[in-house]
């Protein structure tokens, strides 16, 4: 099993490029699903999720294939079947957002239910709501979720809670109803939008996304389209976290700074600078941070994505921090590796009170999912001696070589492969 060796590092100095979002590209590939033409998409990061999500479509019947270094084209002559294999749905909850594309273009779709993940329970309530909404006949049985339209038809959706995952799925899902969808309460998410350009260049007709109320007038077919995903602002955000904790002064290339307001907001009133300049970022902290409330929201509030890396910094900021979880019900799963650490947490519910400490110390910690590993390896950074974080499968599914980026950063961190 691969683990990542970190020691205390200097502070960071250097550029650092961001890859293509992770939360764009697989609903992007899913969506591909209903074109009957070409599909080229650039930047996209070497994942293991985006290798999950492509043998999905190879299931289904796509013709996935790599055209270089972050491209891929995607052919979908004809459905090979409805239905996407339990092995790939179990590794990974976005494959649920198939679903939709499936039901645009055959009428049928039909998977394992998702399970509930490490951070909360994930049900997938709002997804069906609203394609039963758009005329689904919805079939639960042995632990399969069947979703039947003869014909879709445009409606009003309201959602109870801005779900990403609902909204791409719905959105996917109106492109061929008859007539306009309206979707209420919808997600504003950066990823919600480059799904609906992506959607448009493929002839659909979207208009409204990234704002909360989407409306989708129903065509009869997708075409070609080529597309490049947008930069990941939750890895540019990981990134900034890095440069601030080792009192570091970085480069972030490739960043859509409307997209990182809250988190850089955030950074700021812990007494780090940012300095946005074209489509860079410059990080510059002295490393001596002020403790900072945060809540995650909805965007464009505060991710909780960020969260967790957003606690490693706080565990070592001057004075006492509240961080409130309000999006998943368990995402605190990090506080118990950070307190091997040295870090001083307390949980109450939804919030984590965080005494910021002089020092963390290195301690053999495991990855409990990908933002926790994004807040292991920045506590490792700047611990006192040697950090061996296990269970990185969990960051591989999100960060494209976080480590040799680090390293090209200065950061002292390695991947043993026993
Ligand atoms: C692949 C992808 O894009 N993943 C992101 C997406 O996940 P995902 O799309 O799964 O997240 P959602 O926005 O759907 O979930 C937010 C909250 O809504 C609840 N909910 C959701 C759907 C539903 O039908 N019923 C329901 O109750 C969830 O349990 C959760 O508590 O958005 C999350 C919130 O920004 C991010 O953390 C994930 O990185
Ligand atoms: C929770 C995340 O992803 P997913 O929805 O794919 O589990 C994440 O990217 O932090």
């Amino acid at each position: 099993m691969a683990r990542l060796i970190v020691e205390k590092s200097p502070p960071l100095k250097g550029h650092v490029k961001v890859s293509g979002a992770k939360n764009s590209v697989l609903p992007i590939m899913a969506a591909s699903l209903m074109s009957e033409g070409n599909i080229v998409l650039q930047d996209i990061p070497n994942l293991e999720d985006v290798d999950v999500m492509k043998d999905v479509l190879d299931a289904i019947g796509s013709q996935v294939q790599y055209k270089g270094r972050g491209i891929i084209e995607i052919i979908t002559p004809r459905i090979l079947t409805c239905e996407a294999p339990n092995d790939l749905v179990k590794k990974m909850r976005a494959s649920f957002l198939i679903m939709g594309a499936l039901l645009a273009r055959t009428g049928r779709a039909r998977m394992y239910m998702p399970g509930g993940c490490n951070i909360g329970v994930r049900p997938v309530d709002l997804h069906l709501k609203g394609f039963s909404a758009l005329g689904t006949e919805i079939i639960q049985e042995h632990g399969y979720i069947e979703a039947r339209a003869k014909k879709l038809r445009g409606t009003t959706i309201y959602l109870d809670f801005p779900s990403v995952g609902a909204t791409e799925n719905i959105m996917m899902a109106a492109c061929f109803a008859e007539g306009q969808t309206v979707i209420e309460n919808a997600a504003e998410e950066p990823e919600i939008v480059d799904l609906a350009n992506f959607l448009n260049k493929m002839g659909a007709k979207i208009k409204g996304a990234g704002t909360d109320t989407i409306k989708i007038e129903g065509v009869k077919q997708l075409g070609s389209a080529e597309h490049r995903v947008i930069p990941d602002r939750i890895e540019v955000g990981t990134f900034m976290a890095a440069g601030a904790i080792t009192g570091g002064d970085i480069v972030i290339d490739n960043v859509i700074m409307d997209h990182v307001v809250s988190i850089a907001a955030k950074l700021k009133e812990a007494g780090v600078e940012i300095i946005p300049y074209g489509n860079s970022v410059r990080v510059r902290s002295d490393g001596c941070l002020k403790a900072t409330d945060v809540k995650t929201l909805p965007y464009p509030g505060f991710p909780t994505d960020m969260q967790a890396p957003f606690m490693a910094l706080m565990s070592v900021a001057r004075g006492n921090s509240i961080i409130i979880e309000t999006i998943f019900e368990n995402r605190f799963l990090h506080v118990e590796e950070l307190k091997r650490m040295g870090a001083k947490i307390k949980i109450e519910g939804r919030s984590a009170i965080v005494e910021g400490v002089p020092k963390l110390t290195g301690a053999q910690v495991k990855v409990t999912d990908l933002r926790a590993g994004a807040a292991l390896v920045l506590a490792g950074l700047v611990a006192e001696g040697k950090s061996e974080i296990t269970d990185i499968f969990h960051i591989d599914r999100g960060y494209e070589r976080l480590e040799e980026k680090l390293k090209g950063l200065g950061a002292i961190i390695n991947r043993v492969q026993d």
